[in-house]
């Protein structure tokens, strides 16, 4: 299980250590994306949560990612799991289903780097790649003018 403020570079981490190890990497996030876009009942309820920016209720999360992570390539591959647990019942109800993560990563940032990051970070819409303005600056200046910010990219989410 892999933990981490936003910017703390956990998508990077998530990258490099399911190539390294061979994982399923299973997003939270990504799953309950992926209901909405299947239309389901669940799907729904999920989205007017995520709307308002509130954690989905465990009724939903849980079985998801416990679904998930009873798959072939999740029980064969080894997983890691990112975005869940967000709280101690989430934990404790997918430890009843018998899932314990053999390592809990949290990756630790300073919180004035974390602003840093996210106050430069851009988004090239068209490849969907990542920049930051001092760190990992576009290559041209033809990407650099159409960069845009995430609209959750504030300094104001970082802290
Ligand atoms: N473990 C979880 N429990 C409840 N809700 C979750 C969980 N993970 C993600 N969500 C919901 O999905 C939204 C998007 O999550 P995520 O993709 O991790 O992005 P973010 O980094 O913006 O939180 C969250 O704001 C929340 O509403």
């Amino acid at each position: 299980m892999i933990s981490g403020a936003p910017a703390s570079g956990k998508g990077t981490q998530c990258e490099l250590i399911t190539q390294k190890y061979g994982l399923v990497h299973i997003s939270a996030g990504d799953l309950l994306r992926a209901e909405i876009s299947s239309g389901s009942e669940n799907g729904k309820l999920a989205k007017e949560y995520m709307e308002k920016g509130q954690l989905v209720p465990d009724e939903i999360v849980v079985m998801m990612v416990k679904d998930r992570l009873s798959q072939t390539d999740s029980q064969q591959n080894g997983w890691l799991l990112d975005g869940y647990p967000r709280s101690s019942s989430q934990a404790t109800a997918l430890k009843g289903f018998g899932f314990q993560p053999d390592l809990f990563i949290v990756l630790e940032v300073p919180e004035d780097i974390l602003i840093e990051r996210v106050v430069g970070r851009r988004l090239d819409p068209v490849t969907g790649k990542i920049y930051h303005l001092k760190y990992s600056p576009p290559e041209t200046e033809e990407i650099a003018a159409r960069l845009t910010q995430r609209f959750d990219d504030t300094e104001e989410k970082a802290s």
